[in-house]
């Protein structure tokens, strides 16, 4: 019997429950033996799951739990692009990594019609991850008084906060009152992580202080004004992780030849679709398909794929310059690291090295904010190709050849 075989085994005993198994046995070991009980229980043959390169004890350390083996999704390149940011300078090969055939294609028609135009211009321009606790009080009267502490004494929450964290800072907290409930809305500057770890971290020591100085009692330290992971205006409006633009100008002779329309064509196109049809439908996203680059970036460079929700709130603006074609996408919430989380998963970090951002930049946070603006010029390709697609009346007929 091999070890795998009898951790199934005692499972099966009752002796150990199936998350335990890395208490008794390396965590490939543990994962093997957790896949041959399901294996056992759903009468299925799992051996791809089980074929994976990653490395199994720093995945079930802090990426999963109860693993039995590894997803596998298609990764591909598109690019290379010319960026003029803030922080990302130079020549860029995105990874994506999707399901959806013709994705791809489009996002690098997009990107080499942008790079026929010179490339395109992209910068960071509010940046801030946020946790927001809500706390019970009696009345509007204790209310009000919460919020004039909390306003006197940002620095004693800063010092609370800060003391959890080498690179975070605390930047601002904005109070919300409704009825009873006092809403804290923290926002801090994370560096080259994301921050929901940190920011959660550090919010929750805060609220110590909170509770300590005021007639404030915390009811749950995420309150839904962070908002973390549901469709929300306060993001779009307040931006959340990196608020990012990019945008670009196309020659008319350059739209016509790679992309089969006419600038005039893609504007009104993106007018009556993303502006008219957006606010027609009550969408929080006045875009076409930012949520496809977003999320297939996201998997390749192992970002929280739950944060697509945020990322997805985005507003493509296009219109004609005498003959030339300007086209811009603004993301308010996009929510993005090179530090931590899945990052440092193997094939995560090798796609985040492609593009040279692997790890803490020099300065902090500097790595982070380039890849949301390689990613939002990687939007505004997505943007450009399906306006185009959409204009010329070829959507359809990309998705016979390629997708299916
Ligand atoms: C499919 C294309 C690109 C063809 O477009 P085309 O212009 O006929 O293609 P082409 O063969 O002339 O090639 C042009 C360029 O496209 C790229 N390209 C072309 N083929 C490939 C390929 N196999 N692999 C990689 N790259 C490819 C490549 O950059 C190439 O340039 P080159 O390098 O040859 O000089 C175009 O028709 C297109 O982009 N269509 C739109 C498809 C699209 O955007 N789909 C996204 C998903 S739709 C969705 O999920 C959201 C939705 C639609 O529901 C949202 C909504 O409601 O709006
Ligand atoms: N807790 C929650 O409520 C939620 C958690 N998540 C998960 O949180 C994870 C992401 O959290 P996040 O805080 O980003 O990551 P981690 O929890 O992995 O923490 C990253 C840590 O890296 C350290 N670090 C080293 N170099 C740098 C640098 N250059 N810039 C910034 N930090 C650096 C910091 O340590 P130090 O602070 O000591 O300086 C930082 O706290 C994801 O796995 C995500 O899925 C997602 C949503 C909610």
């Amino acid at each position: 019997m091999t070890d795998a075989e009898s951790l199934v085994t005692r499972v099966r005993d009752g002796d150990l429950r199936l998350h335990e198994l890395e208490e008794h046995a390396d965590a490939e070991t543990a994962a093997t033996a957790r896949r041959l009980y399901v294996e056992q229980e759903a009468d299925v043959d799992l051996s791809v799951t089980g074929e994976y390169a990653l490395d199994a004890e720093q995945a079930s350390g802090s990426a999963i739990e109860n693993m039995i083996g590894a997803t596998q999704i298609p990764v591909g390149v598109a690019g290379p692009v010319e960026v003029a940011g803030g922080d990302a300078d130079g020549e860029y090969l995105l990874p994506l990594a999707t399901t959806e055939g013709a994705l791809l294609a489009s996002v690098n028609r997009g990107l080499s019609v942008i790079r026929s135009a010179g490339g395109a211009s992209a910068r960071v321009t509010k940046e801030g991850m946020t946790r927001a606790p809500v706390f019970r009080v009696d009345g509007v009267v204790e209310a009000a008084e919460t919020v004039e502490w909390v306003r006197e004494n940002v620095d004693a929450l800063r010092e609370a906060a800060e003391s959890t964290t080498s690179h975070g800072e605390l930047m601002d907290v904005t109070p919300y009152v409704v009825g009873d409930s006092v809403f804290l809305r923290f926002r801090y500057d994370t560096k080259d992580a994301m921050g929901m770890n940190m920011a959660t971290i550090a919010t929750e020591e805060a609220v110590g202080v909170v509770e300590a100085e005021t007639p404030a009692s915390l009811v749950a330290l995420s309150g839904n004004m962070c908002t973390d992971k549901k469709p929300a205006a306060i993001n779009a409006v307040e931006g959340r992780g990196r608020s990012v633009t990019a945008d670009v100008e196309i020659p008319g002779e350059v739209v016509e030849e790679r992309l089969h329309t006419t600038a005039s064509a893609i504007a009104e196109a993106n007018t009556r679709k993303n502006l008219v049809g957006s606010a027609k439908a009550g969408s929080l996203g006045f875009n076409a398909q930012a949520a496809n680059v977003v999320a297939a970036a996201f998997l390749a460079t192992g970002q929280d794929e739950a944060q697509v929700v945020e990322g997805a709130n985005a507003i493509t603006t296009v219109e004609e310059r005498d003959g030339d074609l300007y086209a811009s996408v603004s993301l308010a919430s996009l929510e993005v690291g090179t530090v931590g989380g899945g990052t440092k998963l193997s094939t995560q970090s090798e796609a985040l090295e492609v593009l040279g951002f692997a790890g803490g930049g020099d300065p902090p946070g500097s790595n982070a904010r380039a890849l949301a603006e390689v990613i939002a010029v990687g939007a505004l390709a997505g943007e450009l190709s399906l306006l185009a697609a959409l204009a010329s009346n070829h959507l359809a007929s990309a998705h016979e050849d390629l997708g299916r």
